[in-house]
Formats: structure tokens, C-alpha cells, sequence
């Protein structure tokens, strides 16, 4: 499956803005209440300030030309009232809105982050992580800042516009029609630029996580650059990821700024037609000062929103690519899904391969046509040379993939039908490069093991006694306690080896699978692992990938995996056979 985020040519990107609204909605169904309410203040606070105008053209002709102090007085206060009430409805609904927008942050950040822990390794394969960090920071930032700072405005102003255009047709509809008529062209005007503005927005954001994913492979390849010398190397790959930033921001501000003075000189425009025409009207004794005042209130009411709104339209088409961008990942599915179980077959070996093919995604076929069983109990070997598909078969082994066809059967049942947290309590699997996160010892020998979650260190101890774990954890001077600083640092690969082999054989699983772990490990130590290993039940079933063939010295089978094709070596002399002619002819 294509799980590229920048290759794929989503729906979500071609649907209209509308769509996408209505999509995001339906995702944050728990805020719907609380826009609600912010929504029926919006409607009091802009229906108090849509009356304004009414209410000082009224005061003007009624009280200013009779020179009536007492009611210029009396509707003042009214104004004053009027102002206050809307203070308070202001501030209630950008409370309100703001609280909004970050609890929405907070939603969508967490659904990306579960997401990810959802999708297969091929996701993580085919994307960059630092693109993937720049979706989860910078992408539901924007659509906070768009939530939390312009949503009222936009909202706010649409109403306006709303109230404004209604009052402008109904008190004279020809003077009206005027006064709107330039706010058409500003329509057009912005439909036809909509799909650029979108366009050159998003290739910012997509150019903002390529320069954010160059930042993340430099720095975690900080010791080889700095090894091999290559820092010109980074800097002028970086230099030109951020001169094509440099370059998107660019061609994305040029179109975002077209929109305001296009909208100020519209309804310049508009408010010179409003003067013309209705001192016009005036001279023919149609309509009145106060009148025309009010009428030019509401067409600022008109436009104002409008020039805001160009600002605001920019920042809405950029929440919206945000959301695209957020939205492509929650839309994903894995495709290792778990399928119905179905009966196990009597008397099966604990892991069969039946005809399996397999291929990473775009790549040629790994696996060609590969059957063979493994025992329960029993001890095996997979030699051949590299890249010959040793890892590539341990990872199906584990479903960390599918076949591409054939099947893989786990104790004679589709492993496919086997829930992931099934599955994981059979399976211990111990990668070349194992990943310790911060923390002690302790924690992360019991991640993911719900039978020692909560044992203290003296009883963790004890049961490590008993797997005769306790001589490797001897290696380490604070023991359990010890401290793993800064995820995969400050500690060797050896003693990363040996964490996760004590963390997999506490799982107390059916198969261990062991991918060049010993790789790292001295020799007396590694006869310490070997202890273990022949400690375990006599029901583990053990897969031993390794170069070193000291290792595989005990296996009961060895496999020889080459070109993606697995043959039985039968003794281990045959094996070394295998490997001599192999490296005869390479
Ligand atoms: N994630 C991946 N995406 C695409 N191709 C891959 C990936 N991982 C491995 N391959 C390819 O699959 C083939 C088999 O690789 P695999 O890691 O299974 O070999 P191996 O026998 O374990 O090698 P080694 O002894 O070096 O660990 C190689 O050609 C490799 O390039």
C-alpha cells in the first residue's frame, strides 16, 4: 500500500472549502456545543451593532436639527449601554472561542499521535519524520491560530455583512444595489483566485516539512556528519531546502497580500457611490441627512468585514491546507488488519510459511515462493548473506508485514487473525538495533508486559533469578535502576543487546526471534545469553539470525536465506558449505 503523505493525490485536496469545513466539524463533534453558544453571541453582539447606525440617524434627525439636548442626552446613554452590553458579549465569545481552539489543538494532535501508533512500519518507511513532526506542530497550529484568533472576526464579519447588506436594499434599493455592486466583483475576484491562493499555500506547508524533515536527519545524524567531516554537505542540502521555503513563502505571500488593497479600493469605490447617489437623492428631497449617515455606517459595516476579510480568507485557505495535510494521516488505514479467526488446524507446527511472496512497497519481490515450518521448542538458524532476506523473513515472521501472497500461519491459524495484543504475547522479537526510550532499566524491561507492570524492583529481581536474567543485569552498576539517558545514548550497543533480550524472554513468549542480537556482545557475555536461551521453557521455539556462526552452533535447523529464497542447510557443516560457495562466486 502507498502510504507516501506527499505522493498521494488525496480527495481531501480537491474538494471545496465547504467540504472540508463540514468534514472538520463532524471530526470535533464535542466542541459543536460551545460553538453554538459562541454563535449566538455573535448574532446578539452583531444585531446590538448593526442597530448603532439606526439609532444615531434617528437621533439626528429627531433631535439634532430641533436642537433637543434632553433627547440627544437620553439616546446617548442608550448608545452607551449599547457599547457596554457588547464589551461584555466580546469578550465572553473571544473567551470562549480561544478555549476552543486550543482544546481542538489538543484533540487533533492527540488523534495524529494515536494514528501513528495505528499505522504499520511501512507508513513509517515510506515518510520522513521530521515531515510527520511539522503535521503534528505546525499544521494544527495553523488551524488553531485560525480558530482561536480569526474565527470570530470571520464569523463575526460575515454577519455583519449579512445585517449590513439587508438594511443597505431595504432602505433604498437602488442606492443599495450600488453600494454592492463593486462587493460582486470582489466575489469573482475571489473565486478566481481561491484555487491559487490554496495551491500556493499548501506548497509552502509541504516545502515547511521537507526543511523540518532535513533539520531531523541532520540532527540524529549529528556524530556521522561530524565523523566524516560532512557538515558543507548538510548545509548546503539545508540551504537548499530553505531557499525553496524561502521561495514558496514567498510566491504564497505575494498571492495572499493581492487581496487587501484589491478590497480597500472596492469599497473606497463603493463609499464614493454612497456620497454621489445620496446627496443626489437628497437634493431631490427623497431622502435625509440622518438617513444618509446611517446608510454610510452600514456600508462601512459592509466593507470593513470585507478588507478584514481578505486577511482573515487567507488565514481560513491556510487552516484549511493544514487540515488537508492533518487529515490525509487520520484518514489512513493499516492495512494489517486482523481478519476473522478461523480454525486451527490439529497437531500444526507453531510457525508455517506456505508459499509466501513478499516486496516492500514499489520495490521488487523480496520473497519469492517461500514454505517452511518451524517446531515448537525447537531451535533455528537463518545464515546467508547480506541482504539476502533473513530480517525481511523475521519481520513476517512477527507481521510486522503482510505477504504479498501466500500465508503465514501461527500455531496452524492465519497470523492475520491474531489480535495485535495476541499476537505480540507469542511473539518476542529482538531487533538489530534495538530502541530504549528514557528512563530506568526497569521500565523499559517491563514495556508492554502487563505481568510485571507493577512489580517492585526486588520482586522484578527475583523473577529474573529464576530466567537466570540476574548475571546480565549484573553488567549494569545500579542494576534495575539504572538510568537510560536521552533515549538511545549514553549506553552501548551491546547493553542496549542485552536489555532488550532480557525484555523479550520476560515475555515469557512461544517464539523468540533474535535478528544479529548477540551481534554487539562480547564472547563471555554472549555464553551468558546462551545460558538463558537454553534456560527458557521447553516449549520456546528460538530463531536465531546471525553472521557470526559460533551462534548458530546449537540450532536444531538452519535455514539458508539467499536472493529471497530459504533452503534447508540440514547440518551446520552443510551450512558452511552453503556460505563458502555463495562467497566463491560473489
Ligand atoms: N524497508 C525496506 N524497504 C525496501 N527494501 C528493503 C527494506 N528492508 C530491506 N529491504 C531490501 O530487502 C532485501 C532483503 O533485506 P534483509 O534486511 O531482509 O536482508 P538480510 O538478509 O537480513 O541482510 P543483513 O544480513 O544485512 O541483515 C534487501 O535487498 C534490502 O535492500
Amino acid at each position: 500500500m502507498n502510504y507516501n503523505l506527499n505522493s498521494q493525490d488525496t480527495t481531501a485536496q480537491q474538494s471545496t472549502s465547504g467540504k472540508r469545513l463540514l468534514k472538520l466539524f463532524a471530526y470535533i463533534k464535542t466542541e459543536h456545543r460551545a460553538l453554538l453558544t459562541v454563535f449566538g453571541i455573535m448574532v446578539i453582539s452583531q444585531a446590538l451593532t448593526i442597530t448603532v447606525p439606526f439609532v444615531v440617524g434617528y437621533t439626528i434627525d429627531h433631535y439634532v436639527f430641533t436642537k433637543d439636548f434632553s433627547g440627544i442626552l437620553k439616546w446617548s446613554g442608550v448608545l452607551l449601554g449599547m457599547f457596554l452590553v457588547n464589551l461584555l458579549f466580546s469578550y465572553w465569545q473571544t473567551l470562549m472561542v480561544g478555549q476552543v481552539g486550543q482544546r481542538m489543538l489538543y484533540m487533533l494532535r492527540n488523534a495524529v499521535f494515536v494514528k501513528l501508533q495505528e499505522l504499520p512500519i511501512a507508513f513509517f518507511n515510506q515518510n520522513k519524520t521530521g515531515d510527520l513532526i511539522s503535521r503534528i506542530n505546525n499544521d494544527t497550529d495553523k488551524m488553531n491560530q485560525f480558530f482561536s484568533q480569526s474565527l470570530v472576526q470571520f464569523a463575526g464579519g460575515i454577519m455583519s455583512m449579512i445585517g449590513a447588506g439587508i438594511f443597505l436594499l431595504s432602505i433604498n434599493f437602488k442606492l443599495g444595489l450600488a453600494t454592492l455592486a463593486p462587493a460582486i466583483l470582489l466575489l469573482l475576484f475571489t473565486r478566481v483566485l481561491s484555487p491559487l491562493v490554496k495551491k500556493r499555500n499548501a506548497a509552502n506547508m509541504k516545502s515547511t516539512g521537507g526543511m523540518s524533515a532535513e533539520i531531523q536527519e541532520s540532527l540524529s545524524n549529528f556524530k556521522v556528519i561530524i565523523a566524516f567531516n560532512r557538515r558543507d554537505y548538510f548545509r548546503k542540502r539545508f540551504d537548499q531546502v530553505n531557499k525553496e521555503n524561502y521561495a514558496t513563502a514567498t510566491s504564497a505571500g505575494i498571492i495572499n497580500n493581492v487581496f487587501t488593497p484589491v478590497f480597500s479600493f472596492c469599497s473606497q469605490v463603493a463609499l464614493l457611490a454612497v456620497l454621489a447617489y445620496g446627496i443626489h437623492l437628497i437634493s431631490l428631497g427623497e431622502f435625509t441627512v440622518g438617513l444618509l449617515i446611517s446608510y454610510l455606517s452600514f456600508a462601512m459595516y459592509f466593507y470593513n468585514p470585507i478588507r478584514q476579510l481578505a486577511i482573515l480568507w487567507t488565514n481560513f485557505q491556510m487552516a484549511m491546507a493544514g487540515w488537508d495535510r492533518i487529515s490525509q494521516i487520520l484518514e489512513l488505514e493499516s492495512d494489517l488488519k486482523v481478519l476473522p479467526a478461523s480454525p486451527a488446524k490439529e497437531s500444526a507446527p507453531l510457525i508455517s510459511f506456505q508459499h509466501v511472496h513478499f516486496g516492500y512497497a514499489d520495490s521488487k519481490e523480496i520473497l519469492h515462493d517461500v514454505s517452511f515450518n518451524m517446531e515448537q521448542g525447537k531451535t533455528y538458524a537463518l545464515v546467508g548473506p547480506t541482504g539476502g532476506g533473513k530480517t525481511t523473513t523475521a519481520s513476517l515472521i512477527a507481521r510486522l508485514y503482510d505477504p504479498t501472497a501466500g500465508q503465514v500461519l501461527l500455531n496452524g491459524r492465519d497470523i492475520r487473525s491474531y489480535s495485535p495484543e495476541e499476537r505480540t504475547s507469542k511473539i518476542g522479537f529482538i531487533l538489530q538495533e534495538p530502541f530504549l526510550f528514557s528512563g530506568t532499566i526497569q521500565e523499559n524491561i517491563v514495556y508492554g508486559n502487563p505481568v510485571y507492570a507493577g512489580y517492585t524492583a526486588e520482586q522484578l529481581e527475583a523473577v529474573m533469578e529464576e530466567y537466570g536474567l540476574n548475571t546480565l543485569l549484573a553488567r549494569f552498576e545500579d542494576g534495575l535502576a539504572t538510568n537510560i539517558v536521552s533515549g538511545n545514548d549514553g549506553i552501548s550497543l551491546g547493553q542496549k543487546q542485552l536489555i532488550a533480550f532480557m525484555r523479550a524472554v520476560l515475555r515469557n513468549p512461544d517464539l523468540l526471534v533474535l535478528d544479529e542480537a548477540t551481534a554487539n556482545i562480547d564472547t563471555v557475555t554472549e555464553q551468558q545469553l546462551e545460558a538463558v536461551l537454553q534456560k527458557l521453557p521447553a516449549h520456546t521455539t528460538r530463531v536465531i539470525i546471525a553472521h557470526r556462526l559460533n551462534t548458530i552452533e546449537n540450532a536444531d535447523e538452519i535455514f539458508f536465506v539467499n536472493h529471497g529464497e530459504i533452503t534447508r542447510a540440514g547440518s551446520f557443516g552443510h551450512a558452511m558449505n552453503m556460505l563458502l560457495q555463495h562467497e566463491r562466486r560473489s
